[in-house]
């Protein structure tokens, strides 16, 4: 028997713009995506009522998170006044932010596992660790 693992994701979209430094093209001028983000969630062992975390408390973690960039100029909100807006680096931000959330959350039980960020239907990026 392989050792059990538990995942469940929640998706949320928000409205910002962006511009990428040092890209030398069009995309270092300032534009605007509905990103879409999924972010994954996993445990090995589920709560009490069967859950890895409840899809509610998962959406308000990313909502607070997405809620700080909609609507904004991505470049002019920490930490992307230093980080460039990339679909690899925003992916990034939610996984340890997400993290540092779940951390105080049942004795660590959950992390997150994997964020997906679509900056259009098809342009994805992933960031999970191993
Ligand atoms: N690896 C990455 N490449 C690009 C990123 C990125 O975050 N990571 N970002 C961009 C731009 O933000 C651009 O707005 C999105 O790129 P693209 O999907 O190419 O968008 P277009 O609307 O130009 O795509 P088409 O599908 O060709 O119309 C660029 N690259
Ligand atoms: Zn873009």
């Amino acid at each position: 028997m392989g050792v059990p693992v538990y995942e469940v994701s929640k998706e949320f979209v928000f409205s910002a713009a962006h511009q990428i430094r040092m890209h030398g093209g069009k995309c270092e001028r300032l534009h605007g995506h509905n990103w879409r983000i999924r972010v994954h969630a996993r445990a090995g062992a589920l709560d009490r009522i069967g859950m890895v975390i409840d899809f509610a408390d998962l959406q308000k973690i990313a909502a607070e998170l997405c809620a700080r960039f909609d609507h904004q100029n991505m470049n002019e909100v920490p930490p992307f006044t230093e980080v460039n807006t990339t679909a690899e680096n925003l992916a990034r931000f939610f996984y340890v932010e997400g993290n540092r959330r779940l951390a105080g959350v049942d004795g660590g039980r959950v992390t997150v596992s994997k964020v997906e960020v679509w900056e259009n239907e098809g342009s994805l990026a992933v960031y999970r660790e191993e």
